[in-house]
């Protein structure tokens, strides 16, 4: 598996960006082989089910420079890692409550020469601070998640949506947001963007600040 696939959804990536992009690899299959951060089998498909994954979230929400996205229980980097190379000018904030995949992140991205991730080994209630979005995948379902994170955004919004969560789930949701109660929920099917089976059941799930 190579990066060509990221290549191919996302043309005019700069030289530097795409020296980033190839490099992954070889990084989460030495920190993978120390700390678990990505199931042994994914790894052989990691830049289809992990790194184009998280870039669903970049074709629903073209990130600003200057605009800043807090990245809830990031594991060993997703979807946060990807979408700041693809946003150089965005900052990102990782947290994850176990200090081990912060520090796969913290390596990672260091050896990437990604100067705009800041990471943190906090639960996402400790964090402070104000964010235009806050992005997440698998971690907890939505009506447990927005508690955590709520009073944490900026209340200035200047994208295409207002801002508010972008989260990565798959499945039938129906059940999930009716029972979270949170309103203006949106529904982005990753297939619209990708053609491989995969995405087939996934979506971006979007709502504002509220
Ligand atoms: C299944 S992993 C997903 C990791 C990553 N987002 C991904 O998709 O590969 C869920 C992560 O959420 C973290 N987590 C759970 N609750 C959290 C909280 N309240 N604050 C921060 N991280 C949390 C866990 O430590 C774990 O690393």
């Amino acid at each position: 598996m190579t990066s060509d696939i990221i290549y191919h959804y996302f043309p005019g990536l700069s030289t530097a960006q795409k020296e980033q992009f190839d490099k992954l690899e070889e990084l989460y299959i030495l920190w993978n082989a120390q700390i678990n951060v990505i199931s042994r089998k994914d790894i052989e498909s990691l830049y289809l089910r992990h790194v184009l994954h998280s870039l669903g979230i970049a074709k629903v929400m073209p990130f600003l420079p200057g605009e800043k996205v807090l990245d809830v229980g990031t594991g060993g980097g997703f979807p946060g890692i990807p979408l700041a190379i693809l946003f150089p000018e965005t900052t990102f904030h990782l947290v994850d409550s176990i200090g081990k995949k912060i520090k796969v992140v913290n390596e990672i991205s260091k050896a990437a020469g990604l100067t705009n991730i800041k990471a943190s080994h906090a639960r996402a209630e400790q964090i402070d601070g104000k964010f235009h979005f806050i992005v997440s995948r698998a971690v907890t379902r939505l009506g447990d998640f927005y508690p955590w994170i709520r009073g944490k955004f900026e209340t200035k919004s200047g994208n295409v949506l207002p801002n508010g969560v972008l989260y990565l789930k798959g499945g039938d949701l129906e059940e999930e947001i009716k029972e979270s109660r949170l309103k203006q929920v949106k529904l982005f099917s990753l297939s619209s963007y990708f053609s491989e089976d995969f995405f087939e059941t996934k979506f971006v799930v979007y709502f504002p600040a509220q």
